[in-house]
This record gives C-alpha cells, structure tokens and sequence, in this order.
C-alpha cells in the first residue's frame, strides 16, 4: 500500500504558489526526506501534506483523498512535528503529551459509535493511554521534569516534548520538520537510534489494520538524512529537482545544484577535520 501519493501539487499562502507541480509516491515501511536550501519550500510541501494549508493537485493518504478526509481521521493516519513556535500556553509537559492521544480515543469513539456509553473511556483505553504517555516521555528524556509548565522549558526539552506529543498519538505515519533542531548530540543520537527503529516497525490503524511505519523528515544535516531514510526528494525554487531512492539520487551534483555550493568538497573538508579526533 502506499503511504502517501502526490500528483501535480501546488501550494502556497498567498495566490501565487510556493511549491508547484510536485509528484511523488512513497510505500508504505519507506522513510523519504525531503532535502533542499532555505526557503525552497520543504516545510510548505509537508504542511500540505497533512491538509493544513490549501492545494491544488491530488493528495492520498493510505489510498484515501486527503480532501474527503475529516481531520481526526487525517490525525489517525498521520502526527506531525513542526519547527518550534513559540508557546502561547501552559500545560505539563505529561498534559501536553497527552494531548496526542486525543485523536486516538475520538476515532475509536467514532469507530464504535457515539452512544453514550461508547463515549465512556473504557478502563482498558485508559491503563493504554497512560502506558504510552509513559513510554513516550521515557524516549525522549523527559520523564523526570513531566510536571514542569511547559512554559519554563528551554529549545532543546519543548523540542522533546513536542517529538513525545507525535508519538503519543501513534499513528503509521509520522512527519517532522527539522526534529533534531534545538537538540544537543545525546538526544539527537537517541532520537535517530528511536526513528530507526520505530520505522521498522508497524502500526494498528483504529479500526484495527496494521500498516508499516513510514517516516517523511525535512533534514538540514545530510548525514541524519542518509542515516534515517530510504528515498529522497530534493526541492529548489518549490520544484522537484530529483527524488528515488537514496543510493540513485544522492550525488555530489544533485547536492551542488540543490544547494548552490560544493556539498561534497564540504563534507570532505569535515571528514578530514574529525578523522584526526582520538
Ligand atoms: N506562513 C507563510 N506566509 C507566507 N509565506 C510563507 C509562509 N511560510 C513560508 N512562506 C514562504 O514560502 C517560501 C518557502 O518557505 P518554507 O518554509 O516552505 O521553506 P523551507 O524550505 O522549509 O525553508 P527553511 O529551510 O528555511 O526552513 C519562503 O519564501 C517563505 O517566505
């Protein structure tokens, strides 16, 4: 099956399009980064990807049109993490996290009907919530500081708390923008040692169909995206320059073309900096 499937899309926030005719098919249990220069339109294409803002061109998400979907199913389907943004409000850190479950609990509520002893959160769903939140908040570090206002939290522990938010909310899908943005090397090493080994894995949709995990990343660092990813896509100027799988597309002219400068002679010059490190 296929994760997502883009035809001729075009998106933007004003008339006049950020990223345009864009095409792409990625398979369910693949993880694609999507590559590209500042302002090229990555984060645009991934918030279309997920319906929050308008397009034209077709978007399906496990075979369903994204268009026809409500949001509590498209938030079934897929979690997202944005760049950060600044924090308007005050919850926990465990609050917060919890907060990913709530698309869960209203599909099944929705899946099992809306009578008033449906809308009961069964004890099992509840022992279930708790033991994810948990995990969780365990994965990203921050099970010592759950009950600290989010507010009071600097780059590096919101960024967890917002990664921890995602996964709470288990879905097959996962789109993050820069995750390990704000993170120092310890957690960026456990974040991609976590995605590794969460996009091997699969997830029960909640009607019960078990679908491979797939990972869509905007990467600035050329390694983690290399390290974590099977397919790539690179944008320049809202346009697909190149995208297939890793080991076709990932040249050093593809690289120098995306980026407007010598990638590969840059990566060698950081190669030779640390292959002196004892
Ligand atoms: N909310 C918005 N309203 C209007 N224009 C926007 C908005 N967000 C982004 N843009 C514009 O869309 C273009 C692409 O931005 P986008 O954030 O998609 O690029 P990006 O490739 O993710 O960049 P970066 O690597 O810097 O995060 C830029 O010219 C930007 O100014």
């Amino acid at each position: 099956m296929k994760a997502i499937s883009v035809s001729n899309l075009s998106a933007g926030y004003g008339n006049d399009p950020v990223i345009s005719d864009i095409s792409f098919d990625l398979e369910c249990g693949h993880n694609l980064s999507i590559m590209g220069a500042n302002g090229s339109g990555k984060t645009t294409l991934l918030r279309s990807l997920t319906g929050l803002i308008g397009y034209k061109g077709n978007i399906s998400i496990l075979g369903q049109d994204l268009g026809s979907l409500k949001r509590r199913q498209i938030a079934g389907m897929m979690a997202m993490m944005s760049q950060l943004s600044p924090v308007y409000f005050s919850y926990s850190v465990r609050e917060t996290v919890e907060l990913g479950r709530y698309a869960r609990r209203d599909n099944e509520r929705h899946q099992k009907g809306a009578s008033f002893l449906n809308m009961q959160l069964s004890h099992q769903s509840l022992v279930h919530d708790r033991e994810v939140v948990d995990k969780c908040l365990e994965m990203t570090g921050l099970k010592d500081i759950e009950k600290k206002q989010i507010s009071a939290l600097s780059g590096g522990q919101l960024q967890r708390v917002f990664l921890a938010r995602c996964f709470a909310q288990e879905t097959p899908i996962i789109l993050l923008d820069e995750p390990t943005n704000h993170l120092d090397l310890k957690y960026q090493a456990e974040l991609m040692e976590h995605l590794e080994t969460w996009s091997k894995g699969e997830t029960a949709l909640y009607d019960g169909t078990v679908v491979p995990n797939t990972l869509i990343g905007v990467f600035h660092d050329i390694s983690l995206a290399v390290e974590v990813s099977s397919d790539m896509i690179f944008i320049k100027s809202g346009k697909v320059l190149c995208k297939g799988e890793k080991d076709k597309v990932l040249t050093a002219d593809v690289l120098e073309e995306a980026y407007g400068m010598d990638v590969a002679g840059y990566m060698n010059r950081q190669r030779r900096i640390w292959g002196t490190l004892t």
